[in-house]
């Protein structure tokens, strides 16, 4: 708007030259100079509010998109490589950055501008206003029109650049398997070979652009040329007078590139549109589990009644039923590929049975809700995160809790020595998921963890595997003398001194369970 005026008065003050002898020619150069430091004033402003909107917008998409990622099912996500989240918040979304959040606010820009220059051109020609309007939109529709193929470019562009994290992820994950065997040559070659393909998809999009803008800018100065000699026909007859004509030349350039600029920013804010999509399928969850019911203390019994569940084609159970009691301690043993794990991620409710229920003190586990259910339940599996943090926030995962209470979790997950020799106790930052700390100690550090949980059942997943056998046992039997605690033990490692301390040893085995206890002598 105020650029608008400043062209007005530009206008003004040179028809005022020219045809009035320099009538009012003062009171125009001193609203000429107060426009133009206006104009100085609002475009400074428009590039601070631009700087805001580009990194609040970006934050928010980010943000939320990982906020949505932590709803996604366990199960669902765990089927992903956690590659293409990555590649997601990454690659697409810098180029939504661009494509998208910047784009929008240019074309929004460029829309202000179009309706000011033309209310300002309709002023002096309305026919020229048309004349305008007509070319460009013209010139728009065939812009549009030559740059369709760069949407559907970047979208496999996007695809390329997801298969391209996920294995550059996975290479490097294997860093170790490759050195030691000698493989860097292969992994190298194919690395060489996607990174051709993906540059050579950018190449495409970068020569496919430069063709658009090359005919875009052709066109622009063919429609440039006939609007300057329409005006010059019109100020001849006489209708127009030399500020408007000047007025038009200046101007219609400001009307037109908008008009232009849509044509270039409408097929990139088009082509995010696949980005979305594909960060939205990333974000779904194929099954959806209405949940209802709370549970604020596991008082009596989960039964699993009658279950069974397949991978896909894969029957792992069947009519599997089961019985843990509040407080029951069980050891749940078998052969590799049984099942056992199986077991613990559908009481995690990462999968639901096929058949059968299962039911905690009464209620369907499947309508519990999880955040309720994820309260009661407290997880030791083989893979241990530790975050970038103090062990004192590692252990108590951010929740209040007082240095009693974490002393004895940490004591019973047999933690106390390695506690003495840090440098700084529990204020002993852990760095770069604990890469400085052993395989054993990090399990003691999950132990402490879900002792620390007040969780009403501990489900421990091979929990003992990296420790030695002497602190196994200890651990172990700390771990099974805790009164109301339910245990659900899976487990290679069989301790024989603390098998008298379980309530039943469950063998899971094909498609159901059987107790050991049960049959005589088993454990004598
Ligand atoms: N995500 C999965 N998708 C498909 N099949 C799976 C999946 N996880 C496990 N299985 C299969 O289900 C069966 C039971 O696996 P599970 O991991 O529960 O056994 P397990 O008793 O814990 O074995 P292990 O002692 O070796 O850890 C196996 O045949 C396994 O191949």
């Amino acid at each position: 708007v105020v650029e608008g005026l400043l062209n007005l008065h530009i206008k003004d003050i040179i028809d005022v030259a020219f045809y009035r002898n320099g009538e009012g020619f003062m009171g125009e150069v001193v609203i000429i100079s107060l426009l133009a430091t206006g104009v100085l004033v609002t475009n400074t402003i428009l590039s601070v509010l631009k700087g805001f909107y580009r990194r609040d917008a970006n934050l928010r998409l980010k943000k939320d998109y990982l906020q949505r990622v932590f709803r996604k099912n366990i199960n669902e996500f765990n089927n992903e490589s956690s590659a293409r989240y990555v590649s997601n918040i990454t690659n697409d979304m810098n180029t939504i950055d661009t494509n998208f959040i910047d784009a929008l606010f240019e074309l929004s820009l460029a829309f202000a501008s179009f309706f000011v220059f033309a209310v300002i051109i309709a002023g002096v020609s309305g026919r020229i206003l048309f004349l305008i309007i007509g070319l460009t939109l013209v010139m728009g529709i065939l812009s549009s029109v030559v740059s369709k193929p760069l949407k559907k470019l970047f979208g496999e562009r996007s695809k390329l650049y997801e298969a391209y994290t996920t294995y550059t992820s996975e290479v490097l994950n294997a860093f170790r398997i490759v050195r030691a065997n000698n493989l860097y040559e292969k992994v190298t070659e194919d690395f060489g070979k996607r990174s051709r393909k993906l540059q050579e998809k950018s190449f495409q999009i970068d020569k496919y652009s430069t063709y658009i803008y090359a005919f875009q800018n052709g066109t622009m100065t063919l429609v440039f040329m006939g609007i300057i000699a329409t005006s010059v026909y019109y100020a001849i007859k006489g209708e127009i007078t030399l500020g408007g004509v000047i007025l038009i030349v200046n101007n219609s350039e400001r009307m037109m590139r908008p008009l232009q600029m849509a044509g270039e920013l409408y097929p990139k804010i088009i082509s995010s549109k696949p980005l979305f999509r594909s960060l939205e399928e990333s974000l779904k969850n194929t099954s959806e589990n209405i949940e209802t019911d709370e549970i604020d203390e596991f008082k009596g019994t989960i039964e699993i009644e009658k279950a069974s569940f397949s991978y896909g084609e894969n029957e792992v159970f069947m009519d599997l039923d089961l019985s843990f009691r509040k407080g029951g301690k069980y050891l749940v043993v078998g052969p590799s590929g049984g099942g056992k794990s199986t077991l613990l991620r559908l009481l995690r409710k990462y999968f639901y049975v096929d058949g059968g229920d299962i039911l905690v003190d009464g209620m369907k586990l499947k309508s519990i809700r999880k955040d309720s259910w994820f309260r009661r339940i407290a997880n030791v599996e083989q893979r241990i995160f530790i975050f970038d943090d103090s062990l004192r926030n590692n252990l108590t995962l951010y929740r209040e809790a007082d240095s009693d209470a974490i002393e004895s979790a940490a004591s019973a997950a047999g933690l106390t020595d390695f506690i003495v020799n840090l440098p700084e106790g529990l204020d002993t930052v852990l760095e770069d998921n604990g890469r400085n700390i052993s395989g054993g100690e990090k399990g003691r550090i999950a132990l402490a963890r879900a002792l620390l949980s007040k969780s009403d059942i501990l489900l421990l997943d091979e929990a003992f595997a990296s420790l030695d056998y002497n602190t196994a046992r200890d651990i172990e039997r700390t771990i099974l003398m805790i009164e109301d605690l339910t245990v659900i033990n899976v487990s290679h490692v069989v301790i024989d001194e603390n098998k008298s301390l379980y309530d039943d040893i469950i063998r899971i085995s094909g498609k159901g369970a059987s107790s050991l206890l049960e049959r005589a002598g088993v454990l004598q």
